[in-house]
């Protein structure tokens, strides 16, 4: 469905994505995660057509989307605080929505008004600004459309509405592809099959989110127990605490460690997804 192929893309002389490839299967969700000016929005741009590749190439079901109107059928870009005519109200954005997508499902944008507690004739200036991002939700929802990229969709939603949202998107993706940036990759976590973290201009991990979630361990413990057992292995945080030490190691959670720990007399525990990629992200700094 997906096929980005050497890709290198940058605004002015320095490449913000450098020489990046990856696939995307027909369904699920994918969660894009990276620190502040990665280039999430940029790699979702070039996937929607807003960009052109400097080198490489982008495929949407076979065709370059840059320019060509045909593969809007196919998707729908929801960018972060998308620029709606101001002087519009709800139902109008509702409509531009339909104009835009051949299989728009009216049922679902009324149903999800209702679950969003959005009024028709609300003006957009006048919503707050998770108001806006349920908005954009709604319409690239009920845009039925097989790709749909949603840039940061929860902005300004607060905890019961981020819980609908992700209940809705569990629901919708079964015969579509979701591609969700997010700086809260702890709560979107569970409804995801995959993950493509952004980092030093490339797809720097692209795989399912049940492997990527067993990694990293914290082990605190006696100083010389740990360094014995941490030889060799890739450390990614330590903290001193007197003659205690805490290290999270990057290795798989499982029974292998479980009983390494057990047998040293350490304490294990699985790394938050969250915490684990903050300080992969940061070994090439
Ligand atoms: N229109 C533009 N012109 C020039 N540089 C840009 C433009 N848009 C983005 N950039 C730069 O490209 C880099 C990647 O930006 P991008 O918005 O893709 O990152 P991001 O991962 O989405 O960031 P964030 O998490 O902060 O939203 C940043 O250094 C940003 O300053």
């Amino acid at each position: 469905m997906i096929r980005v192929e050497n890709v290198t893309y940058s605004y002015g002389e320095e490449p913000i994505l450098e020489d990046i490839s990856f696939k995307e299967r027909e369904h699920g969700i994918t969660a894009i995660w990276g620190r502040n000016g990665a280039g999430k929005t940029t790699l979702m741009k070039l996937l929607a057509g807003h960009e052109k590749p400097n080198k490489g190439i982008v495929e949407i079901k076979g065709t370059a989307p840059y320019n060509r109107a045909e593969v809007v059928q196919y998707v729908c870009y929801m960018q972060e605080e998308h620029p709606f005519n101001t002087m519009w109200n709800v139902k109008d954005a509702l409509r531009f929505g339909q104009y835009y997508h051949s299989n728009w499902d009216r049922d679902m944008a009324n149903r999800l008004l209702k679950i969003f507690r959005l009024h028709e004739k609300k003006k957009i200036s006048k919503l707050s600004k998770g108001m806006k991002s349920a908005l954009q939700f709604i319409i690239g929802i009920s845009s039925n459309a097989k790709i749909t990229i949603l840039d940061e969709p929860s902005n300004g939603l607060d905890a019961n509405m981020r819980k609908k949202m992700h209940q809705i998107l569990r629901e919708s993706q079964e015969e579509r592809l979701f591609l969700i940036s997010t700086h809260h990759i702890e709560e979107i976590q569970p409804i995801c099959d995959s993950i493509a973290v952004i980092h030093d201009k490339k797809v720097f991990i692209h795989e399912p989110i049940d492997e990527l979630r067993e990694n990293g361990i914290w082990l605190a413990g006696g100083k010389d127990n740990i360094k014995e057992v941490i030889e060799g292995e890739y450390v990614l945080e330590v903290s001193e605490l007197g003659s205690r030490l805490k290290v999270m190691v990057d290795v798989p959670f499982n029974e292998k460690w479980k009983e390494i720990a057990s047998l040293k007399g350490l304490s294990i525990e699985k790394v938050k997804l969250q915490d684990y990629l903050l300080n992969k992200t940061e070994e090439e700094e």
